[in-house]
């Protein structure tokens, strides 16, 4: 078997020879389906995971824009459009400096798989820019988004391709990208989700994807019985989704006691309780400031410059905040200290080592691709709402997006259960994801 899966990285290798994130994120697939290829006639010979690993269509284009000095700007654009086979392609718009064809295919190669797990019809795709909104006035931001779309708006439609958010693209991006469409299309659509609530979006979309992440979490800790109640967590990354992942472990009973960003990590041994969140939220969402700052307001928080928080004991680990966040060593430091349950908000925060690591160990541990499937569902809800248009109450999406985090969470115990009754989450979500797809590949023929 693992001959096969050399052959068949050797293959996708040579075609993506630089992509080591993309290249990553394909292995990690290649390591579940190919042994269940190989035991299902069915898939067998038809090449379907080599298709699934070409996008079906990349595009590159040029965004230049002006900035407050008058100087004009030049940034590189990107839609990786991976698969349309079980429905439009959807999948966020990330804008941050170390964007690359590497990360958005690998982000776009999991968005496949993740959104085939939430039984909605979705295909995958995911882009942005190499632009960094941080430290840029709203009105560059704008200047930029609109630029973006000029040319964006021809490779997308709510029936074609329909982004959303990611790292750097928010409520405030979405809304100068949607209204950049609607003018040049002439047509008010449902072309975005993660929209304003007053135009088209849908209650609930932007606590899905932590809430997601905490919901997939709990049901890991159902089947044994546990639950959130009186853990500590940890959580990575202070934005959208460390936001809401926050909010909802607090709702449960735990304990969080870091956030990080790029510049360090937060420790308030006391807990981020809901006063403390609403000026973390504020302080990330609208002063766009540091997460350092905390200590202004709470000096007897600490903070660890240059560090990530898996150092600190804890119970629970959401890492939430980029891929390949978490390594090999940080992993054994979480086992050490007594960590029982990572549920990955971020996409692809744990390098195969620490992956490695977490299911060796036997310890409860969901990939992204399963516990942070709530956002691109809500998304899918999104898109629901606005061809009925119709909008759900804020109890119906919830209850929809928790009845969702249960089937990824029983497909993956359905196809990710070890002889010793041990749950491989990573096995189950993709071999799960990809049956789906699979089966419309086949279905489609050689397209
Ligand atoms: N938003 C969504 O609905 C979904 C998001 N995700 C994934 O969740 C993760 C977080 O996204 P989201 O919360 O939306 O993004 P945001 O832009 O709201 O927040 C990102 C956070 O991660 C930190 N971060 C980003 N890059 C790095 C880095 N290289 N090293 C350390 N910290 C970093 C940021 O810190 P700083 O400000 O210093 O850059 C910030 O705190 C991403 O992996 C994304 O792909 C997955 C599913 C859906
Ligand atoms: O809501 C969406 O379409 C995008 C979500 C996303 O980018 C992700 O799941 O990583």
């Amino acid at each position: 078997m693992d001959q096969k899966i050399k052959v068949f990285m050797e293959e996708v290798r040579a075609r993506n020879p630089h992509e080591k994130e993309f290249l990553q994120a394909v292995h990690e697939v290649a390591e579940a389906v190919i042994p269940y290829i190989a035991e299902h006639k069915l898939y067998n010979g038809r090449n379907i995971l080599l298709r699934l690993a070409e996008p079906e269509r990349a595009i590159t284009f040029r965004v230049p824009w002006v900035d407050d000095t008058g100087e004009i700007r030049v940034n590189r654009g990107y839609r990786i459009q991976m698969s349309s086979v079980i429905g439009p392609y959807k999948g966020g718009l990330r804008f941050h400096p170390t964007v690359n064809m590497s990360i958005l295919k690998f982000l776009a190669f999991e968005q496949v798989f993740k959104n085939s797990l939430t039984t909605l019809p979705m295909g995958g795709g995911k882009g942005g820019s190499d632009f960094d909104p941080k430290g840029k006035s709203d009105r560059e931001v704008m200047r930029f988004c609109h630029s973006f779309m000029t040319e964006l708006y021809r490779h997308i439609g709510p029936n074609t391709d329909v982004p959303a958010g990611d790292i750097g693209v928010g409520a405030r991006e979405v809304g100068f990208l949607f209204g950049m469409y609607r003018k040049i299309s002439n047509e008010f659509t449902g072309v975005l989700t993660g929209k304003g609530l007053s135009w088209g979006g849908s209650l609930i979309r932007p606590e899905s994807t932590g809430y997601g992440t905490v919901y997939f979490a709990q049901n890991m800790f159902k089947l044994k019985g546990d639950s959130f109640k009186g853990k500590v967590v940890t959580i990575s990354g202070s934005g959208n989704v460390a936001q809401y992942a926050t909010e909802k472990a607090n709702e449960l009973g735990a304990k969080v006691v870091t956030l990080s960003d790029s510049s360090g990590t937060l420790y308030d041994k006391d807990g981020i309780n809901s006063e403390k969140l609403a000026y973390v939220m504020h302080l990330k969402n609208v002063k766009r400031g540091r997460i350092s700052e905390y200590l202004e307001k709470y000096p007897t928080a600490e903070f660890f410059s240059g560090k990530t928080p898996w150092h600190i004991p804890c119970d629970v680990a959401l890492p939430c905040a980029t891929q390949n966040e978490l390594h090999g060593k940080d992993a054994a430091t979480l086992i050490e200290n007594g960590c029982i349950c990572v549920s990955e908000g971020a996409n692809m925060p744990s390098t195969p080592k620490a992956m490695n690591a977490f299911v060796n160990a036997k310890i409860l541990y969901a990939p992204g691709k399963a516990s942070n499937a709530g956002g691109v569902a809500v998304s899918g809800l999104e898109m629901a709402q606005n061809s009925m248009r119709y909008s759900w109450s804020r109890e119906d999406v919830d209850e929809k997006l928790q009845g969702i985090m249960n089937q990824i969470h029983d497909s993956c115990i359905e196809h990710g259960t070890d002889p010793d009754g041990y749950i491989n989450y990573v096995r189950g979500a993709n071999i799960a994801g990809f049956v789906k797809v699979a089966d419309a590949v086949l279905a489609q023929g050689v397209v």
